[in-house]
């Protein structure tokens, strides 16, 4: 898939903004704080209708202004698509493919799929479970739309339980609803483990091979997928998930109601990685922990070529800066393939490595 080119208006700093790209890599260079993120964040919106670095939609748009567009036209399928998103400070986003709005953000990555890779990714190993559970998340949701119904679904079940817990002290007619948010998380909790338990198997067939050539042959990778104790099989049928997650939940019950936290279920998942049969979190070494985190990204990207068939666009934000030779030269020997954005904040050359194009960024605008 490529984007052939964007137009952004009132986006972060950008007022008004045209470019076209390559197919190839394109390098965004120019000083710091210009806007060479923002240019890659608004590519990555458009696949996946939100960003990794803003919490609210309304951190996008320009200050002072109430609205904001990006739109592009990409190519996928042998097809080409028109996508946009407005944005408005008071009201709800709304997203197009070809002029026709779409219901749901999933609906994007049906077209356009991108794997970002920014500098807080290389201590992706090393940070809490959390950011582990949020690589799983985006990695997932692009590649199935339930997936990303069921995430936003669990989410919103999990913020009510949460209230339901705190306030029901206080309120104690609360709690008569606490059984049914229990079913209903347990429900959508089994299709969040089941789809995870599939991509984490799908990462296990991929990753190991990149992180031993990625180590010159000396490191063996393993990754485990942790969840619910209770779960057996978490690869089964989500049918079959739900009593064990049911039986979990009772079991915490009384400790949900003391500690006034949801305790039980998928949202506190991890993905446990192992670096000679030992724990990388605990035992590894930062360069060690470093070469993990970039093989699991490499390795959704060639997951997702292997399920649709094309390479995801690449979006690497600074993090070249960030590598040292050896590194930066085994992930660009990978890429030899897909289009790529770099963003850095010196010409370092790279577009030579293949044809690409150079952008000069200042101050919001194509130099
Ligand atoms: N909503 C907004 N409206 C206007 N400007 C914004 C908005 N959000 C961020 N900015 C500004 O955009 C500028 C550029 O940000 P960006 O993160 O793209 O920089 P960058 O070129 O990637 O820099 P660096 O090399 O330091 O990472 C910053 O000065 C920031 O203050």
């Amino acid at each position: 898939m490529i984007v052939r080119s964007i137009s952004l208006d009132f986006f972060r700093n950008y007022l008004h903004l045209e470019a076209g790209f390559h197919p190839g890599v394109n390098v965004i260079y120019g000083e710091n704080a210009q806007g060479k993120t923002n240019l890659l964040e608004a590519v990555a919106y458009l696949s996946t209708a939100s960003s990794h670095r803003a919490r609210y939609d309304r951190e996008l748009i320009q200050f002072g202004v109430d609205h904001a567009f990006v739109q592009a036209q990409v190519s996928a399928r042998q097809r080409d698509f028109t996508l946009e998103a407005r944005l408005s400070r008071g009201g709800r986003r709304q997203l197009f493919s070809n002029g026709v709005r779409l219901k749901s953000a999933g609906e994007l990555a049906g077209v356009l799929n991108t794997v970002l890779f920014c500098p807080e990714d290389l201590y992706l190993i090393r940070e809490g479970a959390l950011v582990r559970r949020r690589f799983l998340d985006g990695c997932i949701s692009q590649l199935r739309p339930r997936y990303a119904e069921a995430l936003a679904e669990y989410r919103r079940l999990y913020e009510h339980k949460t209230r339901i817990l705190r306030d029901g002290t206080e309120k104690p007619s609360l709690l008569d609803a606490l059984d049914e948010f229990n079913l209903r998380m347990a429900q959508t909790g089994a299709v969040l483990i089941h789809y995870r338990a599939h991509f984490v198997k799908r990462l296990r067939e991929v990753t190991p091979a990149i992180h031993l050539d990625f180590s010159g042959g000396r490191e063996r990778l393993e990754l485990h997928y942790e969840t619910v104790k209770t779960v057996t099989d978490p690869e089964a049928a989500p049918r079959e998930i739900l009593p064990q997650l049911l039986e979990h939940q009772e079991r915490h019950r009384q400790a949900e109601l003391e500690s006034r936290q949801c305790l039980s279920g998928p949202h506190k998942d991890d993905l446990d990685v192992e670096i000679d049969g030992k724990s990388a979190k605990t035992f590894a070494s930062q360069g060690q922990t470093r070469t993990a985190a970039l093989s699991l990204k490499l390795a959704c990207r060639e997951i997702f070529f292997q399920e649709t068939g094309e390479w995801p666009v690449l979006l690497l934000d600074d993090v070249l800066s960030e590598l040292d030779p050896r590194r930066q030269a085994f992930v660009l020997g990978r890429i030899t393939s897909g289009q790529v954005f770099i963003t850095c904040c010196e010409d370092m050359g790279l577009g030579r490595l293949r044809e690409g194009k150079t952008f000069h960024i200042h101050a919001g605008t194509l130099v």
